[in-house]
C-alpha cells in the first residue's frame, strides 16, 4: 500500500494531524504528487501521469454562482469504474423519507442514549434511523440518525447519494477518509460530508457514538448575519478542509451506496481512494463547534435560538429553514429581570435536539449526553418543572454555563419517526411527567 499524506509521510497517519486548509466554501487546488494538478484548465487533452479527470457536481450545472458547488477530481481511475451495484442487504434500523411506516407523532418525545453494539458493527452498519421528513426523491428534508460503532471501515467506503452528511460525533473520535482528503473529528467537533463523496469512517480511541443529519435539501451554509454584522457566530475562518491524499491500493473494496433509502454495494477491486489531485469548492469540511463565537442579550429577555445558528439549509421560503443547526455551546448568562432559561413555546418549525456532553439548561435530568428529544410542530415545551422553579428563584447575579455542548436540527416540516424510535426502550414512556403538576398561577 502506498498512502500519499502531506504531513504523514511516514506512513503513520492515523497519530499525525492531517493537513486542512482554512475557510469555508472556498475554492482550493490541492495536489498530493507535485505536477498533479492540471494547470490553467480543467481537462486537458493528456492530464499529468495519465490521471482521469472527473467533475463531481454539487449543485446544477447552471445553479447561480454564488449557489454553485463542483470540483475537479484527478483520480487513477474514474469512478464510473465498477461493476453494477447490487441489493447490500436488508436495511437494518437505516430509513429514509417519506417516514410513513408509524403515523406522525404529536406528542413530546424523548430517548436514552443508543447502546454501543455488542457484534462487530462499523459506522456503516451501526446508523440508526429515529426519524425526518420531506421526501428523498424530491430533495426535501431531512433524515435523523445516530451511529453507535465499535469497528473501524475496513476495505469498505460508503457514499450517500440521497444528501450531505453532517456528523455530529459524541463519543469517540473519528477518522475520516474520504476521495478529496482526511477529516479526524472528536465530540465537540462536527464533518460535514458532501452528496455522493465516498468516504470510510476509522474509529481512532474506541467506541464511537453520535449523531447524523441527512440533508436531502440544499448544502448546508453559514447563516446571513444581518445587523449583527461581518463576523460572529461561526466565522468562516475556522472551517477546515482537508487537502488531497490517496492510496495507491489495489486490494478488494466493498463500495456501498445509499441510494433513495435502498443500500447497494458493488465490488472493486481497488481503494476508491485514489484522488490525486483536486479542486473546486465542493469537499468536505470539519468545524470545532468551541470555535463558535456565542452572541446573546447584554440586557433582558431570552432571544430566538436562531442566535445560536451554526450552519443553514434553506427552502424556497425565505427565512424559513429546510433545517437549521444550531449549538447551545457554554457562554455567559447576565440578562436581568429575566427567566433565563428557554421559555415555554410552541414552534411551527419541529425541533430534535441531542446533547454532546454535560447538561442542558432547560432540563434539569433525563436529557443525557448521547440521548435525544424531539418536540414536533406546535407542540408545547420548554423547562422542565425543576429547571423552572431553580431559574425563578435564581438570584440574577452574571452566570457561566460552562462544560455543556447540545444541539437543536430545527426543521420546517413535521418529524416523523420510525418504528425504532417508538420503542421502549430508548423511548423514555415517562417524558410529560416533567411538565406535570406544574403550580397554577395565582391571581390577586
Ligand atoms: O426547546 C428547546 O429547548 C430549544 C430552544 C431553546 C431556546 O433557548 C429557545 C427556544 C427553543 O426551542
Ligand atoms: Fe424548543
Amino acid at each position: 500500500m502506498t498512502a500519499h499524506d502531506p504531513v504523514a509521510a511516514s506512513g503513520d497517519t492515523a497519530a499525525v494531524e492531517p493537513a486542512m486548509v482554512p475557510g469555508f466554501g472556498n475554492h482550493v487546488a490541492t495536489e498530493a504528487v507535485p505536477g498533479a494538478l492540471p494547470v490553467g484548465r480543467n481537462s486537458p487533452q493528456r492530464v499529468p501521469y495519465g490521471l482521469y479527470a472527473e467533475q463531481l457536481s454539487g449543485t446544477a450545472f447552471t445553479a447561480p454562482r454564488t449557489e454553485n458547488k463542483r470540483s475537479w477530481l484527478y483520480r487513477l481511475r474514474p469512478a464510473a469504474n465498477h461493476d453494477a451495484f447490487e441489493p447490500y442487504r436488508n436495511a437494518g434500523l437505516l430509513r429514509s423519507a417519506p417516514f410513513d411506516e408509524v403515523p406522525p407523532n404529536p406528542n413530546r418525545l424523548r430517548w436514552d442514549p443508543l447502546a454501543f453494539p455488542e457484534a462487530p458493527t462499523d459506522w456503516v452498519d451501526g446508523l440508526v434511523t429515529y426519524g425526518g421528513n420531506g421526501d428523498v426523491g424530491a430533495g426535501t428534508g431531512v433524515g435523523i440518525h445516530l451511529y453507535a460503532c465499535n469497528l473501524s471501515m475496513k476495505q469498505r467506503a460508503f457514499f450517500n447519494a440521497d444528501g450531505e452528511l453532517l456528523i455530529v460525533p459524541q463519543e469517540g473520535s473519528l477518522r475520516i477518509v474520504t476521495e478529496l482528503g482526511l477529516l479526524t473529528v472528536e465530540p465537540q467537533q462536527i464533518a460535514v460530508i458532501p452528496r455522493g463523496v465516498r468516504f470510510r469512517v476509522e474509529l481512532l480511541d474506541g467506541p464511537a457514538r453520535g449523531y447524523v443529519c441527512e440533508n436531502y435539501g440544499a448544502p448546508f451554509r453559514l447563516p446571513d448575519l444581518g445587523p449583527i454584522g461581518a463576523n460572529g457566530l461561526a466565522n468562516p475562518r475556522d472551517f477546515e478542509t482537508p487537502v488531497a491524499w490517496f492510496e495507491d491500493e489495489d486490494v478488494p473494496t466493498l463500495l456501498i451506496q445509499k441510494f433513495q433509502g435502498g443500500l447497494w454495494s458493488t465490488a472493486l477491486g481497488h481503494s476508491p481512494f485514489d484522488v490525486v489531485a483536486w479542486h473546486g469548492n465542493l469537499a468536505p469540511y470539519r468545524y470545532d463547534l468551541r470555535r463558535f463565537n456565542t452572541i446573546n442579550t447584554v440586557s433582558f429577555d431570552h432571544p430566538d435560538p436562531s442566535i445560536f445558528t451554526v450552519l443553514t439549509s434553506p427552502s424556497e421560503t425565505p427565512g424559513t429553514a429546510n433545517c437549521d443547526f444550531v449549538i447551545f455551546p457554554p457562554r455567559w448568562m447576565v440578562a436581568e429581570d429575566t427567566f433565563r432559561p428557554p421559555w415555554f413555546h410552541r414552534n411551527v418549525m419541529s425541533e430534535y435536539m441531542g446533547l454532546i456532553t454535560g447538561e442542558y439548561d432547560a432540563k434539569e435530568g433525563g436529557f443525557l449526553p448521547g440521548g435525544g428529544s424531539l418536540h414536533n410542530q406546535m407542540n408545547g415545551h420548554g423547562p422542565d418543572r425543576a429547571s423552572y422553579e431553580k431559574a425563578v428563584a435564581a438570584d440574577l447575579a452574571p452566570f457561566k454555563i460552562e462544560n455543556t455542548m447540545a444541539f437543536m436540527f430545527e426543521t420546517r416540516h413535521v418529524i416523523r419517526t420510525t418504528p425504532w424510535a417508538m420503542r421502549t426502550p430508548p423511548m423514555q414512556l415517562d417524558y410529560d411527567a416533567v411538565w406535570a403538576n406544574m403550580e397554577r398561577a395565582k391571581l390577586p
